[in-house]
């Protein structure tokens, strides 16, 4: 076999699961290349968790099959709401995780895991007094801690208020070429943010499979985003008559978002068209396709 599926970390041919009468995963061909870290996207309900359980071995597929470059040893799974006994320390927790899955690894390897989650000063507290966002970042670190070379995160940052999504973003950000990552999430811009490979799940489907940056630009609507001194009204009107622009939207009294025909054509004609119209512009900027965009597109 040639293609991406060759140098895949972990690949499903065919993968089925159903729960008594109902389809939770159909027909699933998973490829997540080696070293990328890979975000599987969809509503709640859509398959996330019974895919990663699969995954991980936890849950039996009903129909195909898994397949592994790792050992089954070496790939590791966090679950959305990570559970610790309350009464263990960080720093007893993220230990008894090495010895279970690496014991060969030295005892420093847990204060740098800890450090790495920013935990140190909090290492040797009771977890029962632990934030979520630290729960969460102290499951990280007992899941890194083994050195495992497939990771499945389940939600990692989902339930956390932005500041401790943020930390929780830039650890696995920091994942990149260690391991293989795969994590599920419903937050869009989560996923664009850290995932360089993604995967729209919808009722057990997988729609959409492939580089994020292959998703995004080919879906692109060609914009840009001006921003004027107020008033942009006139400048509006101005853009509106001129046949190479489709649209253009105010999106507040100084922002327009001017949706063009082609943004090479845009990035020649557009300068000049605020000049003509006497526009003071502040900035000029062509806009992304949000990933947010695409789903909505896929999955409507
Ligand atoms: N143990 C189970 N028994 C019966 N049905 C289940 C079981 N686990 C999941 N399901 C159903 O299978 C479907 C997929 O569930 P799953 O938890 O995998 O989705 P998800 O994408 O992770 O959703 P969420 O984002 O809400 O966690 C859902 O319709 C769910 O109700």
């Amino acid at each position: 076999m040639t293609g991406p599926r060759e140098t895949a970390a972990v690949a499903t041919h065919g993968l089925d699961k159903r729960y008594g009468p109902h389809v939770a995963l159909a027909g699933v061909e998973l490829a997540v290349p080696e070293g990328a870290v890979y975000g599987l996207v969809g509503p709640n309900g859509a398959g996330k968790t019974t895919l990663l359980a699969v995954l991980a071995g936890l849950r039996r597929p009903s129909a195909g099959r898994v397949d592994l470059a790792v050992p089954r040893g070496r790939v590791a799974l966090l679950p959305d709401t990570p559970q610790f006994e309350p009464w263990l320390t960080g720093r007893e927790v993220v230990a008894l995780a090495r010895r279970l899955t690496a014991p060969g690894e030295p005892a420093g390897r847990e204060d740098e895991v800890l450090a790495d989650a920013e935990l140190t000063a909090a290492a040797d507290r009771r977890v029962g007094g632990y934030s979520r966002g630290m729960l969460q970042r102290l499951g990280l670190a007992a899941t890194v801690v083994g050195r495992p070379g497939l990771l499945l995160l389940d939600e990692p940052a989902s339930a956390l208020d932005p500041a401790g999504r943020r930390e929780v973003l830039d650890l696995i950000a920091n994942l990149r070429g260690k391991a293989t990552v795969v994590l599920s999430s419903h937050i869009l811009a989560d996923v664009q943010e850290v995932c360089d490979t993604v995967g729209i799940l919808r009722e057990g489907r997988l729609l959409f499979q492939g580089p994020l940056a292959e998703l995004l630009v080919g879906r692109a609507v060609p914009a840009y985003l001006v921003r004027l001194r107020p008033p942009a009204a006139p400048a509006a009107a101005a853009l509106r008559g001129l046949g190479w622009v489709r649209g253009v939207e105010a999106l507040d009294g100084q922002r327009l978002r001017v949706t063009v025909r082609s943004l090479e054509e845009a990035e020649r004609r557009l300068p000049g068209a605020l000049a003509d119209c006497g526009a003071r512009v502040v900035s000029l900027a062509p806009q992304a396709a949000d990933l947010e965009d695409v789903f909505l597109e896929l999955t409507s």
